[in-house]
Protein backbone atom coordinates (compact mmCIF):
# COMPACT_ATOMS: atom_id res chain seq x y z
CA UNK A 1 0.00 0.00 0.00
CA UNK A 2 3.26 2.25 0.29
CA UNK A 3 2.14 3.86 3.70
CA UNK A 4 4.43 6.84 4.85
CA UNK A 5 4.49 8.54 8.32
CA UNK A 6 6.93 10.89 7.63
CA UNK A 7 7.15 13.54 4.75
CA UNK A 8 10.51 14.76 5.66
CA UNK A 9 11.12 18.50 6.35
CA UNK A 10 7.38 18.74 7.40
CA UNK A 11 5.48 16.02 9.53
CA UNK A 12 6.68 12.88 11.65
CA UNK A 13 4.89 10.06 13.33
CA UNK A 14 5.59 9.17 17.08
CA UNK A 15 4.92 7.28 19.75
CA UNK A 16 3.64 9.58 22.43
CA UNK A 17 1.55 7.27 25.31
CA UNK A 18 -0.09 3.91 25.41
CA UNK A 19 -3.50 5.34 26.35
CA UNK A 20 -2.91 7.85 23.38
CA UNK A 21 -1.00 6.06 20.87
CA UNK A 22 0.88 7.43 18.23
CA UNK A 23 0.53 11.25 17.16
CA UNK A 24 1.35 13.33 14.05
CA UNK A 25 4.43 15.68 14.99
CA UNK A 26 5.84 19.21 13.22
CA UNK A 27 8.93 18.99 11.69
CA UNK A 28 9.66 22.80 11.77
CA UNK A 29 7.62 25.61 12.53
CA UNK A 30 4.29 26.65 10.65
CA UNK A 31 2.61 29.92 10.01
CA UNK A 32 -1.11 30.61 10.68
CA UNK A 33 -3.16 29.33 7.53
CA UNK A 34 -0.39 27.43 5.87
CA UNK A 35 -0.55 24.24 4.04
CA UNK A 36 1.57 21.78 6.33
CA UNK A 37 0.54 18.89 3.90
CA UNK A 38 -2.04 17.61 1.79
CA UNK A 39 -2.80 13.96 0.73
CA UNK A 40 -5.19 11.73 -1.44
CA UNK A 41 -7.49 9.10 0.30
CA UNK A 42 -6.51 5.38 0.24
CA UNK A 43 -10.22 4.44 0.14
CA UNK A 44 -13.27 7.07 -0.52
CA UNK A 45 -17.22 6.56 -1.00
CA UNK A 46 -20.22 9.16 -1.84
CA UNK A 47 -22.32 8.87 1.22
CA UNK A 48 -25.67 7.59 0.14
CA UNK A 49 -28.40 10.12 0.45
CA UNK A 50 -26.06 12.04 -1.52
CA UNK A 51 -25.88 10.46 -4.64
CA UNK A 52 -28.65 11.30 -6.57
CA UNK A 53 -28.40 15.00 -5.41
CA UNK A 54 -24.38 15.83 -5.75
CA UNK A 55 -23.74 14.78 -9.28
CA UNK A 56 -19.69 14.08 -9.25
CA UNK A 57 -17.43 11.84 -10.58
CA UNK A 58 -16.89 8.25 -8.50
CA UNK A 59 -13.61 8.83 -8.29
CA UNK A 60 -12.21 12.00 -7.64
CA UNK A 61 -15.83 13.34 -6.81
CA UNK A 62 -15.61 16.21 -9.04
CA UNK A 63 -18.87 17.71 -10.34
CA UNK A 64 -19.59 16.62 -13.47
CA UNK A 65 -20.13 18.61 -16.69
CA UNK A 66 -20.42 22.58 -16.84
CA UNK A 67 -22.89 24.40 -15.02
CA UNK A 68 -25.51 23.80 -17.37
CA UNK A 69 -24.94 20.28 -17.52
CA UNK A 70 -25.37 20.29 -14.12
CA UNK A 71 -28.95 21.98 -14.53
CA UNK A 72 -29.45 19.95 -17.08
CA UNK A 73 -28.94 16.46 -14.82
CA UNK A 74 -31.29 18.25 -12.40
CA UNK A 75 -33.79 18.83 -14.68
CA UNK A 76 -33.95 15.32 -15.97
CA UNK A 77 -33.87 13.97 -12.11
CA UNK A 78 -36.89 16.32 -11.71
CA UNK A 79 -38.50 15.63 -14.35
CA UNK A 80 -38.71 19.31 -15.39
CA UNK A 81 -39.14 20.07 -19.35
CA UNK A 82 -37.83 23.85 -19.52
CA UNK A 83 -34.73 23.90 -21.45
CA UNK A 84 -33.82 27.53 -20.56
CA UNK A 85 -30.12 27.58 -20.12
CA UNK A 86 -27.62 29.41 -18.48
CA UNK A 87 -26.05 32.39 -20.71
CA UNK A 88 -22.98 30.37 -22.16
CA UNK A 89 -20.72 33.76 -22.60
CA UNK A 90 -22.65 36.84 -20.87
CA UNK A 91 -21.27 39.44 -22.70
CA UNK A 92 -20.28 41.93 -19.76
CA UNK A 93 -17.76 40.11 -18.01
CA UNK A 94 -16.84 36.74 -18.46
CA UNK A 95 -13.88 36.07 -16.51
CA UNK A 96 -15.92 37.15 -13.69
CA UNK A 97 -18.20 33.93 -14.79
CA UNK A 98 -15.55 31.92 -15.55
CA UNK A 99 -14.60 31.81 -11.87
CA UNK A 100 -17.51 29.39 -11.49
CA UNK A 101 -17.91 28.05 -14.01
CA UNK A 102 -16.13 24.83 -14.93
CA UNK A 103 -15.63 21.70 -17.75
CA UNK A 104 -15.10 18.28 -17.15
CA UNK A 105 -16.38 15.48 -19.85
CA UNK A 106 -18.81 12.71 -18.21
CA UNK A 107 -16.81 9.38 -18.92
CA UNK A 108 -19.71 6.21 -18.29
CA UNK A 109 -18.54 2.70 -16.56
CA UNK A 110 -17.32 0.80 -18.94
CA UNK A 111 -19.97 -1.71 -17.93
CA UNK A 112 -22.62 0.48 -17.81
CA UNK A 113 -23.35 0.73 -14.25
CA UNK A 114 -24.82 3.91 -13.85
CA UNK A 115 -21.40 5.00 -12.47
CA UNK A 116 -19.68 8.69 -14.18
CA UNK A 117 -16.35 9.83 -14.00
CA UNK A 118 -14.81 13.50 -14.88
CA UNK A 119 -11.85 11.98 -17.30
CA UNK A 120 -10.81 8.33 -18.56
CA UNK A 121 -8.01 8.27 -15.80
CA UNK A 122 -10.25 8.74 -13.63
CA UNK A 123 -12.61 5.74 -14.75
CA UNK A 124 -9.60 3.79 -15.22
CA UNK A 125 -8.15 4.23 -11.69
CA UNK A 126 -11.51 3.13 -10.45
CA UNK A 127 -11.78 0.83 -12.63
CA UNK A 128 -8.53 -0.76 -11.95
CA UNK A 129 -8.46 -0.20 -8.16
CA UNK A 130 -11.82 -1.45 -6.85
CA UNK A 131 -14.84 -0.95 -9.48
CA UNK A 132 -14.22 -4.12 -11.79
CA UNK A 133 -14.49 -5.76 -8.83
CA UNK A 134 -17.58 -4.11 -7.40
CA UNK A 135 -19.46 -3.38 -10.84
CA UNK A 136 -23.00 -4.33 -11.23
CA UNK A 137 -22.98 -3.41 -14.87
CA UNK A 138 -25.74 -2.46 -17.06
CA UNK A 139 -29.04 -4.74 -16.54
CA UNK A 140 -28.37 -5.99 -12.84
CA UNK A 141 -30.72 -9.44 -11.66
CA UNK A 142 -32.37 -8.74 -8.25
CA UNK A 143 -30.47 -11.90 -7.01
CA UNK A 144 -26.99 -10.31 -7.97
CA UNK A 145 -24.92 -11.03 -4.87
CA UNK A 146 -23.18 -7.80 -5.39
CA UNK A 147 -26.19 -5.64 -5.93
CA UNK A 148 -28.08 -7.53 -2.83
CA UNK A 149 -24.33 -6.59 -1.26
CA UNK A 150 -24.85 -3.06 -1.85
CA UNK A 151 -28.99 -2.90 -1.11
CA UNK A 152 -28.16 -4.56 2.60
CA UNK A 153 -25.27 -1.80 3.00
CA UNK A 154 -27.69 0.59 2.07
CA UNK A 155 -30.17 -0.57 4.52
CA UNK A 156 -27.85 -0.68 7.35
CA UNK A 157 -24.38 0.85 7.37
CA UNK A 158 -22.73 2.76 4.18
CA UNK A 159 -19.64 1.86 6.26
CA UNK A 160 -19.94 -1.70 4.22
CA UNK A 161 -19.64 0.01 0.87
CA UNK A 162 -15.66 1.68 2.21
CA UNK A 163 -15.04 -1.90 3.34
CA UNK A 164 -15.87 -3.14 0.27
CA UNK A 165 -13.80 -0.86 -1.37
CA UNK A 166 -10.90 -1.66 0.56
CA UNK A 167 -11.39 -5.52 0.11
CA UNK A 168 -12.08 -5.09 -3.70
CA UNK A 169 -8.31 -3.23 -4.29
CA UNK A 170 -6.73 -5.42 -2.41
CA UNK A 171 -7.84 -8.18 -4.71
CA UNK A 172 -6.97 -6.24 -7.25
CA UNK A 173 -3.25 -5.57 -6.35
CA UNK A 174 -3.12 -9.37 -6.25
CA UNK A 175 -5.47 -10.42 -8.58
CA UNK A 176 -3.70 -7.70 -11.59
CA UNK A 177 -0.46 -8.17 -13.04
CA UNK A 178 0.61 -4.75 -11.74
CA UNK A 179 3.93 -3.04 -10.35
CA UNK A 180 3.42 -4.46 -6.45
CA UNK A 181 2.65 -8.06 -8.06
CA UNK A 182 6.02 -7.69 -9.68
CA UNK A 183 7.75 -5.71 -6.85
CA UNK A 184 7.25 -8.76 -4.64
CA UNK A 185 8.42 -11.10 -6.62
CA UNK A 186 11.72 -9.04 -7.43
CA UNK A 187 12.37 -8.88 -3.79
CA UNK A 188 11.61 -12.81 -3.47
CA UNK A 189 13.92 -13.17 -6.19
CA UNK A 190 16.13 -10.98 -4.85
CA UNK A 191 16.19 -12.96 -1.10
CA UNK A 192 16.32 -16.06 -3.38
CA UNK A 193 19.54 -15.26 -5.14
CA UNK A 194 21.23 -13.50 -1.75
CA UNK A 195 19.98 -17.26 0.02
CA UNK A 196 21.48 -19.09 -2.96
CA UNK A 197 24.75 -17.19 -3.03
CA UNK A 198 25.04 -17.73 0.83
CA UNK A 199 24.23 -21.50 0.16
CA UNK A 200 27.15 -21.10 -2.60
CA UNK A 201 24.11 -23.50 -4.67
CA UNK A 202 22.94 -23.67 -8.15
CA UNK A 203 20.62 -26.23 -7.76
CA UNK A 204 17.26 -24.27 -6.94
CA UNK A 205 17.52 -21.10 -8.23
CA UNK A 206 15.81 -21.72 -11.65
CA UNK A 207 13.26 -24.08 -10.16
CA UNK A 208 12.17 -21.46 -7.58
CA UNK A 209 11.73 -18.72 -9.98
CA UNK A 210 10.03 -20.73 -12.62
CA UNK A 211 7.54 -21.04 -9.84
CA UNK A 212 6.45 -18.06 -8.21
CA UNK A 213 6.14 -16.60 -12.28
CA UNK A 214 4.02 -18.75 -13.26
CA UNK A 215 2.24 -20.48 -10.05
CA UNK A 216 1.30 -17.06 -7.78
CA UNK A 217 -1.52 -18.83 -6.49
CA UNK A 218 1.08 -20.32 -3.45
CA UNK A 219 3.26 -19.06 -1.20
CA UNK A 220 3.89 -15.57 -3.29
CA UNK A 221 0.05 -14.63 -2.87
CA UNK A 222 0.55 -15.49 0.66
CA UNK A 223 2.85 -13.75 1.56
CA UNK A 224 2.00 -10.54 -0.43
CA UNK A 225 -1.18 -10.97 1.08
CA UNK A 226 0.12 -10.92 4.80
CA UNK A 227 2.77 -7.80 3.97
CA UNK A 228 -0.34 -6.46 2.51
CA UNK A 229 -3.03 -7.15 5.53
CA UNK A 230 -0.23 -6.62 8.04
CA UNK A 231 1.01 -3.40 7.31
CA UNK A 232 -2.36 -2.00 7.19
CA UNK A 233 -3.78 -3.60 10.46
CA UNK A 234 -0.25 -3.29 11.86
CA UNK A 235 -0.58 1.15 11.37
CA UNK A 236 -3.66 1.81 12.05
CA UNK A 237 -5.54 1.70 15.57
CA UNK A 238 -8.12 -1.03 15.11
CA UNK A 239 -10.86 -3.08 17.40
CA UNK A 240 -14.08 -5.33 16.46
CA UNK A 241 -16.27 -3.08 14.50
CA UNK A 242 -19.24 -3.69 17.38
CA UNK A 243 -17.11 -2.78 19.98
CA UNK A 244 -16.03 0.76 18.15
CA UNK A 245 -18.84 1.52 16.47
CA UNK A 246 -19.66 5.53 16.91
CA UNK A 247 -23.21 5.71 15.75
CA UNK A 248 -25.73 5.07 18.69
CA UNK A 249 -28.51 4.65 16.78
CA UNK A 250 -28.10 1.31 16.23
CA UNK A 251 -27.29 -1.57 19.26
CA UNK A 252 -24.08 -3.45 19.13
CA UNK A 253 -26.13 -6.91 18.55
CA UNK A 254 -27.55 -5.14 15.51
CA UNK A 255 -23.82 -4.14 14.41
CA UNK A 256 -22.75 -7.97 14.57
CA UNK A 257 -25.84 -9.18 13.16
CA UNK A 258 -25.68 -6.53 10.24
CA UNK A 259 -21.78 -7.35 9.64
CA UNK A 260 -22.53 -11.57 9.56
CA UNK A 261 -25.05 -10.67 7.01
CA UNK A 262 -22.94 -8.23 5.03
CA UNK A 263 -20.05 -10.50 4.84
CA UNK A 264 -21.98 -13.77 3.75
CA UNK A 265 -23.31 -11.70 0.98
CA UNK A 266 -19.52 -10.57 0.28
CA UNK A 267 -18.31 -14.29 0.11
CA UNK A 268 -21.08 -14.81 -2.29
CA UNK A 269 -20.27 -12.33 -4.47
CA UNK A 270 -16.33 -12.44 -4.79
CA UNK A 271 -15.59 -16.01 -3.98
CA UNK A 272 -16.52 -17.10 -7.41
CA UNK A 273 -14.82 -13.72 -8.62
CA UNK A 274 -11.14 -15.13 -6.74
CA UNK A 275 -11.24 -18.29 -8.00
CA UNK A 276 -11.99 -17.35 -11.70
CA UNK A 277 -8.18 -15.76 -11.21
CA UNK A 278 -5.19 -17.84 -10.81
CA UNK A 279 -3.61 -15.49 -8.99
CA UNK A 280 -6.52 -15.08 -6.53
CA UNK A 281 -7.51 -18.91 -6.25
CA UNK A 282 -5.83 -19.71 -2.98
CA UNK A 283 -7.79 -20.93 -0.30
CA UNK A 284 -5.51 -19.09 2.63
CA UNK A 285 -5.98 -16.16 0.70
CA UNK A 286 -9.73 -16.30 0.35
CA UNK A 287 -10.14 -17.72 3.53
CA UNK A 288 -8.32 -14.40 5.08
CA UNK A 289 -9.89 -11.46 3.47
CA UNK A 290 -13.51 -12.85 3.28
CA UNK A 291 -12.80 -14.10 7.19
CA UNK A 292 -15.22 -12.49 10.01
CA UNK A 293 -11.94 -11.72 11.78
CA UNK A 294 -10.72 -9.75 8.84
CA UNK A 295 -14.23 -8.14 7.79
CA UNK A 296 -14.80 -6.98 11.39
CA UNK A 297 -11.70 -5.62 12.60
CA UNK A 298 -11.20 -3.39 8.90
CA UNK A 299 -15.21 -2.06 9.64
CA UNK A 300 -13.42 -1.20 12.79
CA UNK A 301 -10.50 0.67 11.47
CA UNK A 302 -12.54 2.54 9.11
CA UNK A 303 -14.93 3.60 11.72
CA UNK A 304 -11.95 4.78 14.25
CA UNK A 305 -10.18 6.75 11.64
CA UNK A 306 -12.55 8.17 9.00
CA UNK A 307 -13.27 11.41 7.92
CA UNK A 308 -15.74 13.09 6.46
CA UNK A 309 -15.25 14.83 3.17
CA UNK A 310 -17.66 17.82 1.83
CA UNK A 311 -16.99 20.83 -0.38
CA UNK A 312 -19.66 22.90 -2.57
CA UNK A 313 -21.18 22.60 -5.53
CA UNK A 314 -20.09 25.08 -8.03
CA UNK A 315 -23.93 25.58 -9.42
CA UNK A 316 -24.55 26.97 -5.61
CA UNK A 317 -21.49 29.27 -5.40
CA UNK A 318 -22.62 31.06 -8.82
CA UNK A 319 -26.71 31.04 -7.47
CA UNK A 320 -25.37 32.78 -4.14
CA UNK A 321 -22.96 34.91 -6.10
CA UNK A 322 -25.31 36.04 -9.20
CA UNK A 323 -26.40 38.91 -8.12
CA UNK A 324 -22.76 40.46 -7.39
CA UNK A 325 -21.37 39.44 -10.64
CA UNK A 326 -20.88 42.19 -12.90
CA UNK A 327 -23.00 41.33 -16.08
CA UNK A 328 -25.83 42.51 -17.54
CA UNK A 329 -29.26 42.51 -15.87
CA UNK A 330 -30.98 40.73 -18.68
CA UNK A 331 -28.45 38.05 -18.11
CA UNK A 332 -29.00 37.79 -14.69
CA UNK A 333 -32.97 37.51 -15.36
CA UNK A 334 -31.88 34.39 -17.69
CA UNK A 335 -29.42 33.02 -15.35
CA UNK A 336 -31.91 33.23 -12.64
CA UNK A 337 -34.76 31.64 -14.90
CA UNK A 338 -32.54 28.64 -16.07
CA UNK A 339 -32.45 27.55 -12.23
CA UNK A 340 -36.04 28.48 -10.99
CA UNK A 341 -37.33 25.07 -11.53
CA UNK A 342 -34.73 23.54 -9.74
CA UNK A 343 -34.47 25.48 -7.10
CA UNK A 344 -37.80 25.13 -6.95
CA UNK A 345 -37.68 21.35 -6.75
CA UNK A 346 -34.77 21.38 -4.76
CA UNK A 347 -37.02 23.21 -1.92
CA UNK A 348 -39.82 20.65 -2.35
CA UNK A 349 -37.07 17.87 -1.75
CA UNK A 350 -35.34 19.20 1.31
CA UNK A 351 -38.25 20.24 3.07
CA UNK A 352 -39.25 16.07 1.98
CA UNK A 353 -36.03 15.28 3.51
CA UNK A 354 -36.50 17.32 6.49
CA UNK A 355 -39.91 15.92 7.70
CA UNK A 356 -38.85 12.78 7.41
CA UNK A 357 -35.64 13.15 9.27
CA UNK A 358 -38.25 14.16 11.99
CA UNK A 359 -40.17 11.21 11.64
CA UNK A 360 -37.68 8.82 11.89
CA UNK A 361 -36.42 11.02 14.96
CA UNK A 362 -33.02 11.16 12.28
CA UNK A 363 -33.02 7.57 12.77
CA UNK A 364 -30.66 7.10 8.95
CA UNK A 365 -27.96 5.20 9.56
CA UNK A 366 -26.46 6.07 6.17
CA UNK A 367 -27.27 10.02 7.13
CA UNK A 368 -25.95 9.91 10.14
CA UNK A 369 -22.14 7.49 9.56
CA UNK A 370 -19.44 9.86 9.19
CA UNK A 371 -17.43 9.51 12.04
CA UNK A 372 -13.70 9.08 13.15
CA UNK A 373 -12.16 12.09 12.92
CA UNK A 374 -12.76 15.60 12.22
CA UNK A 375 -15.27 17.34 9.17
CA UNK A 376 -13.44 17.79 5.69
CA UNK A 377 -14.87 21.07 4.32
CA UNK A 378 -13.88 23.64 2.10
CA UNK A 379 -12.51 26.90 2.88
CA UNK A 380 -16.18 28.85 2.66
CA UNK A 381 -18.50 26.23 2.95
CA UNK A 382 -20.38 25.03 5.85
CA UNK A 383 -22.01 21.22 4.94
CA UNK A 384 -24.20 21.48 7.98
CA UNK A 385 -28.33 21.19 6.47
CA UNK A 386 -29.93 24.22 8.30
CA UNK A 387 -31.47 23.43 11.60
CA UNK A 388 -35.14 25.31 9.48
CA UNK A 389 -35.76 24.64 6.07
CA UNK A 390 -39.01 26.11 6.33
CA UNK A 391 -36.99 29.62 6.63
CA UNK A 392 -34.82 30.16 3.74
CA UNK A 393 -32.75 32.90 3.72
CA UNK A 394 -29.51 33.72 1.44
CA UNK A 395 -27.62 31.38 3.71
CA UNK A 396 -30.00 28.44 2.49
CA UNK A 397 -27.72 25.27 0.77
CA UNK A 398 -30.37 24.87 -2.33
CA UNK A 399 -27.88 22.49 -4.77
CA UNK A 400 -26.67 20.18 -2.50
CA UNK A 401 -22.46 19.74 -1.55
CA UNK A 402 -20.87 16.66 -2.22
CA UNK A 403 -21.00 14.89 0.96
CA UNK A 404 -18.98 11.72 1.90
CA UNK A 405 -16.02 10.23 4.08
CA UNK A 406 -13.02 8.07 3.33
CA UNK A 407 -9.74 6.98 4.89
CA UNK A 408 -6.65 9.29 4.56
CA UNK A 409 -3.13 7.57 5.56
CA UNK A 410 -1.34 10.17 7.29
CA UNK A 411 -4.43 12.34 8.46
CA UNK A 412 -5.79 8.94 10.39
CA UNK A 413 -2.47 9.91 12.32
CA UNK A 414 -4.02 13.18 13.95
CA UNK A 415 -5.00 12.87 17.43
CA UNK A 416 -8.01 15.27 18.62
CA UNK A 417 -8.10 18.42 20.85
CA UNK A 418 -10.97 20.22 21.78
CA UNK A 419 -8.07 23.21 21.06
CA UNK A 420 -7.30 22.18 17.54
CA UNK A 421 -4.04 23.58 16.05
CA UNK A 422 -5.28 22.23 12.48
CA UNK A 423 -8.07 22.35 10.20
CA UNK A 424 -8.52 20.15 6.93
CA UNK A 425 -9.73 21.24 4.10
CA UNK A 426 -10.80 19.57 1.18
CA UNK A 427 -10.17 20.70 -2.55
CA UNK A 428 -12.52 19.16 -5.04
CA UNK A 429 -10.03 20.80 -8.04
CA UNK A 430 -7.28 17.57 -6.96
CA UNK A 431 -9.26 15.49 -4.81
CA UNK A 432 -6.43 16.15 -2.20
CA UNK A 433 -6.97 17.26 1.67
CA UNK A 434 -5.28 19.91 3.03
CA UNK A 435 -4.20 20.02 6.35
CA UNK A 436 -3.31 23.74 7.33
CA UNK A 437 -2.44 25.13 10.54
CA UNK A 438 -5.38 27.03 12.53
CA UNK A 439 -2.41 28.89 14.27
CA UNK A 440 1.42 29.02 14.28
CA UNK A 441 2.28 25.98 14.93
CA UNK A 442 6.03 25.41 17.02
CA UNK A 443 8.75 22.94 15.26
CA UNK A 444 8.05 19.45 17.28
CA UNK A 445 4.55 20.51 18.15
CA UNK A 446 1.95 17.83 18.19
CA UNK A 447 -0.49 18.68 15.28
CA UNK A 448 -4.32 18.19 16.18
CA UNK A 449 -7.01 18.45 14.85
CA UNK A 450 -11.32 18.09 16.39
CA UNK A 451 -13.38 15.34 16.10
CA UNK A 452 -16.20 16.85 17.53
CA UNK A 453 -17.96 19.76 17.69
CA UNK A 454 -15.43 21.81 19.88
CA UNK A 455 -17.83 24.66 20.97
CA UNK A 456 -20.18 22.05 22.82
CA UNK A 457 -20.54 22.30 26.66
CA UNK A 458 -17.90 19.50 28.24
CA UNK A 459 -20.23 16.55 29.48
CA UNK A 460 -20.98 16.53 25.88
CA UNK A 461 -17.61 16.57 24.25
CA UNK A 462 -16.92 13.92 26.93
CA UNK A 463 -19.90 12.29 25.81
CA UNK A 464 -19.01 12.54 22.35
CA UNK A 465 -15.73 11.32 22.43
CA UNK A 466 -15.98 8.39 24.63
CA UNK A 467 -17.60 6.64 21.62
CA UNK A 468 -13.61 7.47 20.59
CA UNK A 469 -12.31 5.47 23.12
CA UNK A 470 -11.10 8.37 24.95
CA UNK A 471 -11.28 11.22 27.85
CA UNK A 472 -9.79 14.11 26.41
CA UNK A 473 -7.75 15.58 28.73
CA UNK A 474 -6.89 18.57 26.08
CA UNK A 475 -5.93 22.05 28.08
CA UNK A 476 -9.20 23.23 27.39
CA UNK A 477 -10.65 20.04 28.81
CA UNK A 478 -8.62 20.38 32.14
CA UNK A 479 -9.17 23.90 32.51
CA UNK A 480 -13.01 23.44 31.95
CA UNK A 481 -13.48 20.13 34.39
CA UNK A 482 -11.48 22.06 37.21
CA UNK A 483 -13.69 24.82 36.52
CA UNK A 484 -16.64 22.45 36.98
CA UNK A 485 -15.66 20.29 39.96
CA UNK A 486 -14.72 24.05 41.91
C1 LIG B 1 -7.68 8.56 14.27
S1 LIG B 1 -6.81 7.68 15.50
C2 LIG B 1 -5.44 8.74 15.85
C3 LIG B 1 -4.13 8.00 15.82
C4 LIG B 1 -3.91 7.05 16.97
N1 LIG B 1 -3.42 7.77 18.16
C5 LIG B 1 -2.97 5.92 16.62
O1 LIG B 1 -1.99 5.66 17.33
O2 LIG B 1 -3.24 5.24 15.62
C6 LIG B 1 -7.95 7.93 16.80
C7 LIG B 1 -7.59 7.22 18.09
O3 LIG B 1 -6.47 7.86 18.72
C8 LIG B 1 -6.67 7.98 20.14
N2 LIG B 1 -6.80 9.41 20.48
C9 LIG B 1 -7.02 10.44 19.63
N3 LIG B 1 -7.03 11.61 20.28
C10 LIG B 1 -6.84 11.33 21.59
C11 LIG B 1 -6.77 12.14 22.77
N4 LIG B 1 -6.90 13.45 22.73
N5 LIG B 1 -6.56 11.51 23.95
C12 LIG B 1 -6.43 10.15 24.01
N6 LIG B 1 -6.48 9.35 22.93
C13 LIG B 1 -6.68 9.91 21.72
C14 LIG B 1 -7.96 7.23 20.41
O4 LIG B 1 -7.63 5.90 20.71
C15 LIG B 1 -8.71 7.30 19.10
O5 LIG B 1 -9.62 6.25 18.93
Amino acid sequence: MNLQFTIPGAVTRKYISENKGRGLFAEKSFEKDEVIFSERPLFSVQHVYNRSTAWTCGNCFKFLGSLNRQLAHYKKLFGIKDQISIPESPDVCNQQLNQYEFQTKVFSCFAKCGEKYCSEECRNLSFYNHHQILCVGEQTAENNPIYLFKKHSIETNELFFLAAQAIAFLICKVGNDDGLFQQQQQQQHQQQQQQQQQQNSTITTTTTTTTSTTNPSNKNVNNMVDSICKEFFQEYTHREWWDVRIDGNFTHEEAKIWSHESLDLLRKALVPILQSNPRTNNQQFIETILSMEFYSHLLGLLEMNDNSIGFSSPLEMFRKNLHQLPISEKDKKQCDKAMESVVEAFRDHHRGEEEECNDDECNDHNHTHGSGGAMIQDDDHDVEMMDDQDEFDDEEEIFPSFDGFGIFGLQAMVNHSCEPNVTVVFSDKDNRAYIKALRKIEANEELTHSYIDESEPYDDRQKELITYGFVCTCPKCLNEKKIISQ
